[in-house]
C-alpha cells in the first residue's frame, strides 16, 4: 500500500445517519388532540379545569418530542492496534414508543461488536440506539435495526445487541403485569456462529464491579 493510501485509511471517517423529515403539522395535531379528549368525555374548554385548555397543544408537542429522530455522525477510526476482542457498551438507557398503543417502552441496551479494520467512537453506539428508538417501534425491530447499522457501517467480524425493556402498554394497562421485562437479542457473524463468543458477549453485558 502506498503511504498516501495508508494515510487515508488512518483518518476518522464520518458517515451521516439521517432520517427523512416527518412532515408534521402541529396545529392539526393539536386540533385532533382536542377532539380526541372531547371524544373521551374530557372537555379541554371546561372552565372548572382551566389547565386543560393547553393540554391538546402539550400533547401534540410531547409526541413531537418523543418521536423526534436525532440524526448523527457515525464516526469510525482505523483499528491501528489491531484490537481483536469484544467492545461492549452496556446499560445504554433508552426510551421508545410501542407502535401498537403509542405508549412508552423503556429499558437498557447492551451493544457490542468484534472489530475488523475499523473501530467506532463509543458514544455512537448510544446514539445509534436513540436514533432507532425515537419512532413507533417494536422491540424486535429496534434490536435488529441497531445490529444492521453496526454491520453496515463497521463491517465488523461480529455484532451483539441485547435489549431489556418494560412495555407500559402491558404493565399499566391491558394485561397489567407490573414488573415484567422483555428481552430481545440480535447476534451477527462470529457471535451468532460461535457459542463461546456469544456466551462471552452475554457475560460482558452483566454488571461487573469496576
Ligand atoms: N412483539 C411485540 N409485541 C408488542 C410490542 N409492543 C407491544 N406489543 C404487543 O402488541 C399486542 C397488540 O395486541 P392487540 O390484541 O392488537 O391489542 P390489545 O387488544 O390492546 O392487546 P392487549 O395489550 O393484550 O390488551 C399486545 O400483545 C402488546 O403487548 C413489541 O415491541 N413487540
Ligand atoms: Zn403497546
Amino acid at each position: 500500500m502506498s503511504s498516501a493510501a495508508h494515510e487515508v485509511t488512518r483518518l476518522a471517517s464520518r458517515s451521516r445517519v439521517t432520517h427523512p423529515a416527518p412532515g408534521r403539522d402541529l396545529d392539526n395535531a393539536e386540533a385532533a388532540a382536542a377532539e380526541f379528549l372531547r371524544s373521551l368525555g374530557i372537555d379541554p374548554d371546561d372552565p372548572a379545569t382551566p389547565d386543560l385548555a393547553d393540554t391538546p397543544r402539550r400533547l401534540a408537542l410531547a409526541y413531537d418530542e418523543l418521536l423526534d429522530v436525532p440524526e448523527f455522525d457515525f464516526t469510525t477510526f482505523a483499528n491501528t492496534e489491531a484490537y481483536d476482542e469484544l467492545v461492549v457498551v452496556g446499560d445504554i438507557a433508552f426510551q421508545s414508543i410501542c407502535e401498537h398503543h403509542l405508549l412508552p417502552f423503556v429499558g437498557v441496551a447492551h451493544v457490542g461488536y468484534l472489530p475488523a479494520d475499523r473501530i467506532v467512537g463509543l458514544s455512537k453506539l448510544a446514539r445509534t440506539v436513540d436514533h432507532f428508538a425515537r419512532r413507533p417501534q417494536t422491540q424486535e425491530r429496534l434490536t435488529m435495526q441497531i445490529a444492521d447499522l453496526l454491520e453496515e457501517q463497521l463491517r465488523p467480524r461480529g455484532v451483539g445487541v441485547v435489549l431489556r425493556a418494560e412495555h407500559t402498554c402491558m404493565t399499566l394497562r391491558g394485561a397489567r403485569s407490573p414488573g415484567t421485562a422483555t428481552t430481545t437479542s440480535s447476534m451477527r457473524g462470529h457471535l451468532r456462529e460461535h457459542p463461546a463468543a456469544r456466551a462471552e458477549f452475554l457475560a460482558l453485558t452483566r454488571p461487573i464491579a469496576l
